[in-house]
């Protein structure tokens, strides 16, 4: 497969609004990306697209050699493995599973188990819980998880189906720093595996040195992509955040500080 993700004059208009605007965008096998962009710009609208959850107003979508259109996204779908707030919705179901059962079910695109489960597939889920370390919770109930430990539990859901391609959006929202270093971890852990990755987040130090490239979109239009060292400047991210940026490197990973703008004087210094 030559890419993993084609994007070709894309667009997304809904209620007369344009929400993603002539979007070109290649991902190729052994990319791990970054989608950094303020509320609303268009993050999860693009992820829509490339899961096929949005029908491209105009333009020619390819993932995973599936061209929209022509092949079953249902197909398609099942090759991707994905970590989202969005699952909250499910919460009342997960709430009743144990972390084993939700980790398995990922196996049947399911979040409870209604089939037969193989050796293989508990021997898998097994795997899959001692390389996240959840075996010490794996016989606990959602509900009673930490933040961390939950959102380990739904990586682990996510890796389940052994996906192609793995999206991760805002994986460590809401987590304290320590939970988020280890999730960052995992993560690391899981890009290593050459999967690749699209990581959408707001906060650009989770971007670890497994990210190789990174897109920065604003309003719906690609505001700079390519590799993270090209992309990550502070004019770049002033474009994208629309406020002064700058930006330092530390331990692998960029950091960014809001540069405080003067305030109009009116006669005080
Ligand atoms: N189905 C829809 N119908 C109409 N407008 C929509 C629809 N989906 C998204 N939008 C609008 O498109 C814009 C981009 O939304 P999107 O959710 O893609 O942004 P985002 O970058 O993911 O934001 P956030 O960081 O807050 O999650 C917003 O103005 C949103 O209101």
């Amino acid at each position: 497969m030559d890419q993993i993700i084609k994007l070709e004059d894309v667009s997304w208009r809904r209620d007369g609004k344009e929400i993603l605007k002539d979007i070109n965008w290649e991902v190729k096998p052994g990319e791990h990306w970054a989608i950094l962009g303020l509320n609303g710009s268009g993050k999860t609208s693009l992820l829509n697209i490339v899961t096929g959850y949005n029908y491209p107003t105009a333009g020619r979508v390819k993932v995973l050699g599936t061209e929209f259109g022509k092949a079953s996204l249902p197909d398609m779908r099942k090759k991707i493995g994905f970590v989202s707030n969005a699952l909250g919705r499910f919460a009342q179901t997960l709430n009743r599973e144990t972390a084993e059962n939700i980790v398995l079910s990922g196996k049947f695109a399911s979040f409870g188990i209604y089939q037969d489960i193989t050796e293989a597939e508990a021997q898998r889920a097994a795997n899959i819980l001692k390389e996240l370390r959840l075996e010490y919770i794996a016989d606990q109930r959602y509900s009673v998880l930490s933040q961390g430990e939950q959102r380990r539990t739904l990586l682990g859901r996510a890796l389940m189906s052994n996906p192609e391609l793995l999206i991760l959006d805002e994986p460590c929202a809401g987590l304290d720093v320590l939970a988020r270093e280890d999730v960052l971890a995992m993560t690391e852990q899981v890009a290593e595996e050459t999967r690749p990755l699209l990581y959408v987040t707001h906060h650009i130090e989770e971007i670890t040195e497994a990210i190789s490239h990174v897109l920065l979109i604003r309003d719906g239009q690609i505001i700079a992509q390519g590799p993270k060292q090209d992309v990550l400047t502070g004019e770049n991210l002033t474009e994208t955040y629309k406020i002064p940026i700058n930006l330092h490197w530390e331990g692998g990973r960029p950091w960014m500080s809001v540069e405080r703008m003067a305030k109009e004087s009116g006669g005080r210094t």
